[in-house]
């Protein structure tokens, strides 16, 4: 599906998706192996709500010293992940006082690959489809697990995570079953690390 012309790869901007600890981390990284410029959504997320940031003074306004840690130094996303994945309306608070800044940062990491001549640049991002970012894209890349995988690797990811929460955090975004209706191209990730590594295999042989 990449669009080759004479002379080699025409540039193909990829929108990787997939819940919560669906495996896009672990795709990413075996699409860097390949040559591919990663733009990673969590990274941006968390690099404009650092301390001091206009974002995170916005989202400190919001929320108040209940999202602070204990010396009140710096947010405690753990606080504010409770809040916000029980609570539909602050959810939608903090995404509006997140997601421009982070769909800008994302256009300007874009721009800036295109610029620098790269053929095949991916965009990790979760909320990929919820938050529109599919317009930026030429395909939409969908890691597919099982709910009972993705609960069983999130828990394991977060050691303190209770199931409760990893339900929750799970249930704030698109179902599986919606986001395969956007999908160009479906990469089981059931399975081990190898047999996702051939899927990539097969799709980098098809684009390039
Ligand atoms: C609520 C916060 C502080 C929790 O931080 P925490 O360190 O526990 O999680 P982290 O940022 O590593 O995100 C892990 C995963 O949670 C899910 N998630 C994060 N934010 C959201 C959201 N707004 N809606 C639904 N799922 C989300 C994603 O699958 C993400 O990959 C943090 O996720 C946040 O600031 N979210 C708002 C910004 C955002 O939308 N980020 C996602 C960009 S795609
Ligand atoms: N095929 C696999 N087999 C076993 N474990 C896996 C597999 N793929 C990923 N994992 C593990 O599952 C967890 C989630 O994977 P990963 O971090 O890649 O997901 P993610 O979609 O990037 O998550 P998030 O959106 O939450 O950042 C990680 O601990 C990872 O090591």
């Amino acid at each position: 599906m990449g669009r080759t012309v004479e002379g080699g790869m025409a540039l193909t901007v990829v929108g990787l998706t997939g819940g919560i600890a669906s495996g896009k981390s672990t795709v990413s990284s075996l699409l860097k192996d390949k040559g591919a410029a990663i733009i990673d959504a969590d990274e941006i997320a968390k690099e404009i709500m650092s301390k001091g940031k206009p974002v995170w003074i916005n989202v400190v306004n919001h929320f108040g010293e209940q999202i602070l840690n204990d010396d009140k130094s710096d947010i405690d996303r753990k606080k504010l992940a409770d809040i916000v994945f029980s609570d539909r309306i602050q959810l939608e608070a903090l995404n509006s006082l997140t997601h421009p800044e982070i769909l800008k940062e994302i256009k300007k990491q874009l721009e800036n690959y295109k610029k620098a001549g790269r053929k095949v640049i991916v965009i990790d991002a979760a909320l990929l489809l919820e938050s529109g970012l599919d317009a930026l894209v030429d395909e939409v890349w969908l890691v597919a697990v099982d709910e009972k995988t993705q609960i069983k690797r999130l828990i394991m990811r977060e050691k303190d995570m209770a199931h409760a929460q990893a339900l929750n955090r799970i249930k704030s975004q698109m179902p599986l079953k919606e986001k395969l209706k956007y999908a160009n191209r479906v990469i089981d990730n059931n399975a081990g690390i190898e047999e996702t590594r051939e899927q990539i295999d097969e799709i980098w042989r098809e684009i390039s």
